[in-house]
Formats: structure tokens, C-alpha cells, sequence
């Protein structure tokens, strides 16, 4: 199934709470997740594969842009159910794109309203859903909260009510298709989205020079890359430290994640406009 939505909803956050397991990356900063990523969730009621999206949005006009929006939209096809996330209390114009996407797909949908924590006049949680209830036929509609794991079982019930049945196609201990080195890589993408400010976190990507395996740890190279001679100055810091903060951050998420002690080097490097050109594209896999 897909997960789909504006930027910054929760989807993520909801498809790690259901995997019980950080296989997509977060931060407060809209468009964190770039990459379609699978996220396998097996209980005893069953075995559920997400398919986590970027964030459909509007407005950016790089080709990073065009080529998340299309692993958005693209996870749709071949799949048997939608679900669409939506913020309580909020509904824009990219909510509605998301819907429209939906709604061509004829795919069924659940809609999960996600961080009713946040949802300021509880006695206006009833109408509210009944409005989002009336755009779409909706097969469920399920309110909840990611952060407080509020809503999360009644979503998962929902989801293997309206979910196929088959064969398993998973080991029970398997959480994700993607590697230990795509990992990393996001790992310290989520410290860039979460420690730099502004705009910087959009300018930067990170390629992994050198993954081994070695007694008692991995050994990780990891290059951030900027655009601009001015954004590698932000990002290495005085006299380093905030590309030390960084590094020392995103190791401690990966000997969590991997449960390995981790050896992390990180550099920084300049590569003009990387984000609106289709070979530096594919050089740092935004690929189809
Ligand atoms: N208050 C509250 N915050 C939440 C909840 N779920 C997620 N968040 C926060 O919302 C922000 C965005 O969460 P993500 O899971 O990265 O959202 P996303 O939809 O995957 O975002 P994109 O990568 O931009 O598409 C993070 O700061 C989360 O901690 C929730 O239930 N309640």
C-alpha cells in the first residue's frame, strides 16, 4: 500500500510507529523524505508493506522537485490500497492534490488524520472529520496521533481489514528493502534537515564513499554535498563543529539502527547546482 500526502503531515512518522522501526527518516522541516521507501510491518494479524513518499508539493521547480513528486504519484500504481494522510485541522490546496492523485488512482483510500494532539478545540474534532468525511468516499477514516502512538492499532486493524490476503512476502525480521549504505546516507541527511537552518537543508545531499564491514563495526565515509562554496562553510562550521555535531549525531542514530559500533567520517564538498541536474541526479540515486 501507499502512503501519501502533502509535506510534513506524518507519514514517516506513522510508517516507522507501524514497522517498529526508523526506516524513514524525520525532522520538523517539510520534504525530509525524498525517496520512496518500503517499510515492512509483520504481526501476528498479518504482514503489511508501506510504501513511504515524499511529500506531494507544489512549487519547487528543480528537478529534485519533479523527480519526488514522481516517486510520490509513481507509488500508486501497483498497489492495492491508498493511505492518505491528512494534519488535523488543516486542509490546503497540496492536500487536495494528493486527493485528486487519490481519487485518479481509484484506488480505495483510508484517510488518517494524524496529530490530533495538536488539534486545538476537541468539541470541533467531530464536524471537522464529518467535512473531510464528505470529500471523498473514504473506506475509513481514522483519526491518531504518530508522536503520542495514539489511533495506531485501530489504523493497523483498518489497513489489514482492507488489505488482500496472500502469501507473506517478507521474513518476519525483515523492516525495510533498502541497504545498511542507504541508511547511513539518510541518517545524515536527517541531521542536515534537523541542525541547519533555513534553506540549507535543500542545497544538501550525502553519497557514501565507503560502507565495509569490519570486526566490531562499519566503517562509514559519507560526503554531504552543497552547492555553493558559502554552503560548505555553514555546514563544516568553526573550526568544524557543526560538521562535528552532525557526524556525531547521525552516528549515534545508526549504532541504534544497526546495532554496531559505527566509525564515521564525514566530509564536505561542492557540486554546482546538483539539485536541478538530471546526471548529479542520478549520480547521488534520485533514480526512477
Ligand atoms: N504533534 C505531532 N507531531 C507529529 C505527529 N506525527 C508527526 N509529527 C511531527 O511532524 C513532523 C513531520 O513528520 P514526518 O513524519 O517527517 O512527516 P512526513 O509527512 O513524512 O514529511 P515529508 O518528508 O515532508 O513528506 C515531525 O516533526 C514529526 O515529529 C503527531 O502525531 N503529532
Amino acid at each position: 500500500m501507499a502512503v501519501i500526502g502533502r509535506p510534513n503531515v506524518g507519514k514517516s512518522s506513522i510508517v516507522n510507529a507501524l514497522v517498529g522501526f526508523r526506516v524513514s527518516i524525520v525532522s520538523r522541516r517539510p520534504q525530509t523524505t525524498r525517496h520512496r521507501i518500503l517499510g515492512i510491518a509483520t504481526s501476528e494479524q498479518g504482514q503489511i508493506l508501506f510504501a513511504d513518499t515524499p511529500g506531494l508539493h507544489a512549487g519547487g521547480k528543480r528537478a529534485i522537485n519533479r523527480y519526488m513528486n514522481r516517486a510520490a504519484s509513481g507509488a500508486l500504481l501497483g498497489v492495492d490500497l491508498a493511505l492518505l494522510v491528512v494534519e488535523a485541522g488543516r486542509w490546503r490546496e497540496e492536500d487536495q492534490r494528493a486527493l485528486n492523485l487519490v481519487r485518479e488512482s481509484g484506488l480505495p483510500c483510508i484517510l488518517a488524520v494524524n496529530k490530533v494532539d495538536q488539534f486545538k478545540q476537541k468539541a470541533d474534532l467531530l464536524p471537522h472529520l464529518k467535512e473531510l468525511a464528505d470529500k471523498h468516499g473514504f473506506v475509513e477514516i481514522v483519526p491518531m496521533s504518530a508522536t503520542k502512538r495514539s489511533g495506531l492499532s485501530a489504523l493497523q486493524t483498518s489497513l489489514l481489514k482492507h488489505l488482500p490476503q496472500g502469501e507473506a512476502l517478507y521474513e518476519a525480521d525483515e523492516v525495510t528493502d533498502r541497504s545498511q549504505r542507504f541508511l547511513a546516507a539518510e541518517l545524515v541527511r536527517e541531521q542536515l534537515m534537523r541542525q541547519l537552518g533555513d534553506e540549507l537543508p535543500y542545497s544538501t545531499t550525502v553519497e557514501i564513499e565507503h560502507f565495509s564491514d569490519e570486526v566490531g563495526m562499519l566503517r562509514i565515509s559519507a560526503v554531504v554535498w552543497v552547492e555553493r562554496d558559502g554552503q560548505k562553510a555553514i555546514v563544516v562550521g568553526a573550526g568544524g563543529a557543526q560538521a562535528r555535531s552532525i557526524g556525531r549525531a547521525a552516528r549515534i542514530a545508526m549504532e541504534k539502527l544497526f546495532g554496531r559500533k559505527i566509525f564515521l567520517q564525514i566530509w564536505c564538498k561542492v557540486r554546482e547546482n546538483w539539485s536541478d541536474d538530471e546526471a548529479s541526479l542520478k549520480k547521488f540515486g534520485y533514480v526512477d
